[in-house]
Protein backbone atom coordinates (compact mmCIF):
# COMPACT_ATOMS: atom_id res chain seq x y z
CA UNK A 1 0.00 0.00 0.00
CA UNK A 2 0.91 3.49 -0.38
CA UNK A 3 0.67 6.30 1.38
CA UNK A 4 0.91 9.54 -0.75
CA UNK A 5 0.60 12.74 1.40
CA UNK A 6 -1.12 16.15 0.06
CA UNK A 7 -0.58 18.99 2.04
CA UNK A 8 -0.64 22.86 1.43
CA UNK A 9 -1.45 25.84 3.28
CA UNK A 10 -5.09 27.38 3.33
CA UNK A 11 -6.97 27.68 0.22
CA UNK A 12 -3.36 26.38 -1.45
CA UNK A 13 -6.02 24.01 -3.76
CA UNK A 14 -5.75 20.94 -1.89
CA UNK A 15 -9.46 20.05 -2.44
CA UNK A 16 -9.13 21.06 -5.65
CA UNK A 17 -6.48 18.07 -6.31
CA UNK A 18 -7.77 15.90 -3.95
CA UNK A 19 -11.12 16.20 -6.27
CA UNK A 20 -9.09 15.00 -9.37
CA UNK A 21 -7.68 12.22 -7.55
CA UNK A 22 -10.95 10.91 -6.49
CA UNK A 23 -12.27 11.80 -9.89
CA UNK A 24 -9.80 9.36 -11.30
CA UNK A 25 -10.01 6.43 -9.16
CA UNK A 26 -7.87 7.13 -6.11
CA UNK A 27 -8.95 7.19 -2.48
CA UNK A 28 -8.62 10.46 -0.50
CA UNK A 29 -8.45 10.70 3.44
CA UNK A 30 -9.67 14.22 4.11
CA UNK A 31 -8.59 15.18 7.79
CA UNK A 32 -11.13 18.13 7.56
CA UNK A 33 -13.46 15.97 7.28
CA UNK A 34 -12.70 13.45 10.13
CA UNK A 35 -11.44 16.62 12.45
CA UNK A 36 -15.18 17.86 11.83
CA UNK A 37 -16.81 14.01 12.48
CA UNK A 38 -14.79 14.41 15.84
CA UNK A 39 -16.60 17.23 17.26
CA UNK A 40 -20.52 16.54 16.50
CA UNK A 41 -22.45 16.89 19.13
CA UNK A 42 -22.17 14.54 21.95
CA UNK A 43 -18.98 13.02 20.87
CA UNK A 44 -15.59 13.06 23.06
CA UNK A 45 -14.41 15.79 21.47
CA UNK A 46 -17.00 18.03 21.25
CA UNK A 47 -17.53 17.66 25.34
CA UNK A 48 -13.60 18.58 25.86
CA UNK A 49 -13.69 21.21 23.45
CA UNK A 50 -17.01 23.10 25.00
CA UNK A 51 -15.40 22.29 28.21
CA UNK A 52 -11.97 24.13 27.20
CA UNK A 53 -13.76 26.82 25.16
CA UNK A 54 -16.86 27.11 26.98
CA UNK A 55 -20.72 27.25 25.72
CA UNK A 56 -20.39 30.60 23.71
CA UNK A 57 -19.01 28.63 20.93
CA UNK A 58 -21.93 26.74 20.93
CA UNK A 59 -24.62 26.86 18.33
CA UNK A 60 -28.56 26.95 19.33
CA UNK A 61 -28.80 23.61 18.05
CA UNK A 62 -25.85 22.70 20.49
CA UNK A 63 -23.22 22.03 17.54
CA UNK A 64 -20.05 24.02 17.39
CA UNK A 65 -20.46 27.47 15.84
CA UNK A 66 -17.08 26.85 13.79
CA UNK A 67 -16.92 30.27 12.62
CA UNK A 68 -16.49 31.63 15.94
CA UNK A 69 -14.25 28.89 17.18
CA UNK A 70 -12.29 29.71 13.91
CA UNK A 71 -12.28 33.58 14.80
CA UNK A 72 -10.74 32.73 18.87
CA UNK A 73 -8.01 30.04 17.56
CA UNK A 74 -6.47 31.91 14.48
CA UNK A 75 -6.23 35.48 16.08
CA UNK A 76 -4.77 33.75 19.54
CA UNK A 77 -1.82 31.35 19.14
CA UNK A 78 -2.54 29.84 22.67
CA UNK A 79 -5.83 29.10 21.85
CA UNK A 80 -5.02 27.11 18.46
CA UNK A 81 -2.40 25.04 20.56
CA UNK A 82 -5.03 24.21 22.52
CA UNK A 83 -7.38 23.54 20.64
CA UNK A 84 -4.99 21.49 18.38
CA UNK A 85 -3.49 19.26 21.86
CA UNK A 86 -7.18 18.36 22.51
CA UNK A 87 -8.36 17.32 18.79
CA UNK A 88 -5.04 15.75 17.71
CA UNK A 89 -5.34 12.15 19.64
CA UNK A 90 -8.97 12.15 18.05
CA UNK A 91 -7.79 13.85 14.27
CA UNK A 92 -5.19 10.91 14.52
CA UNK A 93 -6.97 8.22 15.38
CA UNK A 94 -9.97 9.09 12.69
CA UNK A 95 -7.51 9.10 10.07
CA UNK A 96 -6.09 5.62 11.04
CA UNK A 97 -9.77 4.27 10.81
CA UNK A 98 -10.01 5.75 7.22
CA UNK A 99 -7.21 3.88 6.08
CA UNK A 100 -7.98 0.58 7.85
CA UNK A 101 -11.22 0.46 5.88
CA UNK A 102 -9.61 1.68 2.47
CA UNK A 103 -6.94 -1.43 3.41
CA UNK A 104 -9.51 -3.96 3.90
CA UNK A 105 -11.16 -2.88 0.46
CA UNK A 106 -7.96 -3.62 -0.87
CA UNK A 107 -6.92 -0.23 -1.84
CA UNK A 108 -3.40 -0.24 -3.35
CA UNK A 109 -2.81 3.78 -3.58
CA UNK A 110 -4.21 6.31 -0.64
CA UNK A 111 -3.94 10.10 -0.56
CA UNK A 112 -3.95 11.35 2.77
CA UNK A 113 -4.86 15.27 2.39
CA UNK A 114 -3.56 16.26 5.80
CA UNK A 115 -3.11 20.09 6.20
CA UNK A 116 -1.38 19.82 9.22
CA UNK A 117 0.78 16.88 7.65
CA UNK A 118 4.46 18.00 8.08
CA UNK A 119 3.47 19.61 11.86
CA UNK A 120 1.76 16.50 13.00
CA UNK A 121 4.63 14.72 11.74
CA UNK A 122 2.46 12.29 9.23
CA UNK A 123 5.17 12.87 6.64
CA UNK A 124 6.57 10.03 8.02
CA UNK A 125 4.59 7.21 6.80
CA UNK A 126 3.84 9.20 3.28
CA UNK A 127 5.83 8.87 0.13
CA UNK A 128 5.67 11.01 -2.24
CA UNK A 129 4.47 14.24 -0.05
CA UNK A 130 2.53 16.63 -2.53
CA UNK A 131 2.42 20.41 -1.45
CA UNK A 132 0.28 22.21 -3.30
CA UNK A 133 1.61 26.00 -3.44
CA UNK A 134 -0.02 29.18 -4.18
CA UNK A 135 1.54 32.68 -4.71
CA UNK A 136 0.98 34.19 -1.65
CA UNK A 137 -1.64 37.25 -3.26
CA UNK A 138 -3.62 34.79 -4.83
CA UNK A 139 -3.89 32.28 -1.88
CA UNK A 140 -5.49 35.92 0.33
CA UNK A 141 -7.57 36.34 -2.88
CA UNK A 142 -9.00 33.17 -3.24
CA UNK A 143 -9.31 32.60 0.05
CA UNK A 144 -11.50 36.18 0.63
CA UNK A 145 -13.73 35.10 -2.05
CA UNK A 146 -14.38 31.06 -0.94
CA UNK A 147 -14.97 32.05 2.66
CA UNK A 148 -16.50 35.82 2.22
CA UNK A 149 -13.75 37.13 4.46
CA UNK A 150 -12.13 40.35 5.19
CA UNK A 151 -8.25 40.67 4.07
CA UNK A 152 -7.44 41.25 7.85
CA UNK A 153 -9.23 37.95 8.60
CA UNK A 154 -7.42 36.19 5.66
CA UNK A 155 -3.93 37.34 6.60
CA UNK A 156 -4.78 36.15 10.10
CA UNK A 157 -6.01 32.62 8.97
CA UNK A 158 -2.66 32.42 6.86
CA UNK A 159 -0.47 33.97 9.46
CA UNK A 160 -2.03 30.69 11.72
CA UNK A 161 -0.15 28.59 9.78
CA UNK A 162 3.33 27.01 9.03
CA UNK A 163 4.66 28.85 6.57
CA UNK A 164 3.98 27.35 2.53
CA UNK A 165 7.59 28.50 1.30
CA UNK A 166 8.97 25.97 4.09
CA UNK A 167 6.49 23.29 3.31
CA UNK A 168 7.83 23.96 -0.08
CA UNK A 169 10.99 23.28 0.86
CA UNK A 170 10.15 19.38 2.66
CA UNK A 171 7.66 18.12 -0.59
CA UNK A 172 8.84 15.34 -2.96
CA UNK A 173 6.51 17.21 -5.41
CA UNK A 174 5.01 20.49 -5.92
CA UNK A 175 2.53 21.36 -7.77
CA UNK A 176 2.08 25.34 -8.39
CA UNK A 177 -1.75 26.24 -8.30
CA UNK A 178 -1.14 30.02 -9.26
CA UNK A 179 -2.76 29.60 -12.28
CA UNK A 180 -5.53 28.33 -14.60
CA UNK A 181 -7.24 25.23 -13.20
CA UNK A 182 -6.01 23.82 -16.70
CA UNK A 183 -2.61 24.49 -16.16
CA UNK A 184 -3.25 22.96 -12.84
CA UNK A 185 -4.90 19.82 -14.47
CA UNK A 186 -1.53 19.52 -16.89
CA UNK A 187 0.61 19.00 -13.38
CA UNK A 188 -1.66 16.89 -11.94
CA UNK A 189 -1.77 14.31 -14.85
CA UNK A 190 2.27 13.79 -14.42
CA UNK A 191 1.56 13.53 -10.44
CA UNK A 192 -1.54 10.82 -11.14
CA UNK A 193 1.54 9.00 -13.39
CA UNK A 194 3.63 9.14 -11.06
CA UNK A 195 1.99 7.95 -8.59
CA UNK A 196 -0.05 4.74 -10.08
CA UNK A 197 3.52 3.22 -10.85
CA UNK A 198 3.74 -0.01 -9.78
CA UNK A 199 4.04 -0.76 -6.28
CA UNK A 200 7.58 -1.40 -4.43
CA UNK A 201 7.99 -5.04 -2.40
CA UNK A 202 7.77 -2.82 0.88
CA UNK A 203 4.51 -1.42 -0.56
CA UNK A 204 3.63 -4.83 -1.63
CA UNK A 205 4.06 -6.15 1.45
CA UNK A 206 2.21 -4.03 3.89
CA UNK A 207 -1.42 -4.04 1.36
CA UNK A 208 -3.98 -6.64 2.04
CA UNK A 209 -3.25 -8.54 -1.33
CA UNK A 210 0.30 -8.50 -0.02
CA UNK A 211 -0.51 -9.36 3.46
CA UNK A 212 -2.90 -12.44 2.09
CA UNK A 213 0.05 -13.50 -0.32
CA UNK A 214 2.67 -13.86 2.58
CA UNK A 215 0.45 -15.61 4.58
CA UNK A 216 -0.81 -18.22 1.99
CA UNK A 217 2.99 -18.26 0.93
CA UNK A 218 3.94 -19.02 4.70
CA UNK A 219 1.04 -21.65 5.56
CA UNK A 220 1.54 -23.89 2.08
CA UNK A 221 5.63 -23.53 2.81
CA UNK A 222 4.89 -24.68 6.54
CA UNK A 223 1.94 -27.28 5.09
CA UNK A 224 5.03 -28.83 2.82
CA UNK A 225 7.44 -28.94 5.48
CA UNK A 226 4.89 -30.90 7.68
CA UNK A 227 4.39 -33.69 4.89
CA UNK A 228 8.48 -33.80 4.25
CA UNK A 229 9.07 -34.60 7.89
CA UNK A 230 6.35 -37.03 8.60
CA UNK A 231 7.04 -39.09 5.31
C1 LIG B 1 -10.97 26.11 13.76
C2 LIG B 1 -12.05 25.37 12.98
C3 LIG B 1 -13.25 25.08 13.89
C4 LIG B 1 -12.49 26.27 11.82
O1 LIG B 1 -13.44 25.55 11.06
P1 LIG B 1 -13.76 25.96 9.52
O2 LIG B 1 -14.95 25.13 9.12
O3 LIG B 1 -13.88 27.44 9.42
O4 LIG B 1 -12.50 25.56 8.69
P2 LIG B 1 -12.03 24.07 8.18
O5 LIG B 1 -12.10 23.10 9.29
O6 LIG B 1 -12.77 23.73 6.93
O7 LIG B 1 -10.49 24.29 7.92
C5 LIG B 1 -10.09 25.06 6.80
C6 LIG B 1 -8.60 25.13 6.76
O8 LIG B 1 -8.10 25.84 7.89
C7 LIG B 1 -6.80 25.34 8.17
N1 LIG B 1 -6.76 24.89 9.57
C8 LIG B 1 -7.69 24.21 10.25
N2 LIG B 1 -7.28 23.97 11.50
C9 LIG B 1 -6.05 24.50 11.60
C10 LIG B 1 -5.11 24.57 12.66
N3 LIG B 1 -5.37 24.04 13.85
N4 LIG B 1 -3.93 25.20 12.42
C11 LIG B 1 -3.66 25.74 11.22
N5 LIG B 1 -4.53 25.70 10.17
C12 LIG B 1 -5.69 25.08 10.37
C13 LIG B 1 -6.54 24.20 7.19
O9 LIG B 1 -5.83 24.67 6.08
C14 LIG B 1 -7.91 23.79 6.78
O10 LIG B 1 -7.91 23.16 5.52
C15 LIG B 1 -11.51 24.03 12.41
O11 LIG B 1 -10.59 24.28 11.40
C16 LIG B 1 -10.88 23.15 13.46
O12 LIG B 1 -11.57 22.51 14.22
N6 LIG B 1 -9.53 23.08 13.46
C17 LIG B 1 -8.80 22.27 14.37
C18 LIG B 1 -8.68 20.86 13.84
C19 LIG B 1 -7.54 20.72 12.90
O13 LIG B 1 -6.40 20.74 13.32
N7 LIG B 1 -7.86 20.58 11.60
C20 LIG B 1 -6.88 20.34 10.59
C21 LIG B 1 -6.84 18.87 10.27
S1 LIG B 1 -5.17 18.27 10.17
N1 LIG C 1 -6.34 27.08 -10.20
C1 LIG C 1 -7.37 27.71 -9.67
N2 LIG C 1 -7.92 28.77 -10.29
C2 LIG C 1 -8.96 29.45 -9.73
N3 LIG C 1 -9.51 29.14 -8.54
C3 LIG C 1 -9.01 28.10 -7.88
C4 LIG C 1 -7.92 27.32 -8.39
N4 LIG C 1 -7.65 26.34 -7.51
C5 LIG C 1 -8.51 26.50 -6.49
N5 LIG C 1 -9.33 27.54 -6.71
C6 LIG C 1 -10.37 28.05 -5.79
O1 LIG C 1 -9.67 28.53 -4.63
C7 LIG C 1 -10.36 28.20 -3.45
C8 LIG C 1 -9.45 27.37 -2.55
O2 LIG C 1 -9.22 26.11 -3.14
P1 LIG C 1 -9.42 24.77 -2.29
O3 LIG C 1 -10.71 24.80 -1.54
O4 LIG C 1 -9.16 23.63 -3.21
O5 LIG C 1 -8.21 24.95 -1.26
P2 LIG C 1 -7.85 24.09 0.03
O6 LIG C 1 -6.36 24.09 0.11
O7 LIG C 1 -8.52 22.78 0.01
O8 LIG C 1 -8.47 24.99 1.18
P3 LIG C 1 -8.61 24.66 2.78
O9 LIG C 1 -7.24 24.63 3.35
O10 LIG C 1 -9.36 25.80 3.32
O11 LIG C 1 -9.35 23.36 2.92
C9 LIG C 1 -11.65 27.49 -3.87
O12 LIG C 1 -12.69 28.43 -3.94
C10 LIG C 1 -11.30 26.96 -5.27
O13 LIG C 1 -12.45 26.83 -6.08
Amino acid sequence: MRLVGLTGGIASGKSTISNLFKSNGVPVVDADIVARDVVKKGSGGWKKVVKAFGNDILLENGEIDRARLGQIVFSDPEKRQLLNRILAPYISSGIFWEIAKLWFKGAKVIVLDIPLLFEAKMDRWTAPTIVVWVDPETQINRLMVRDTISEEQARNRINAQTPLEWKKTKADIVINNSGTVDETKLQFEKVLTQISRPLSWKEFAISRDGLLSILISVTVGALALQKNLSC
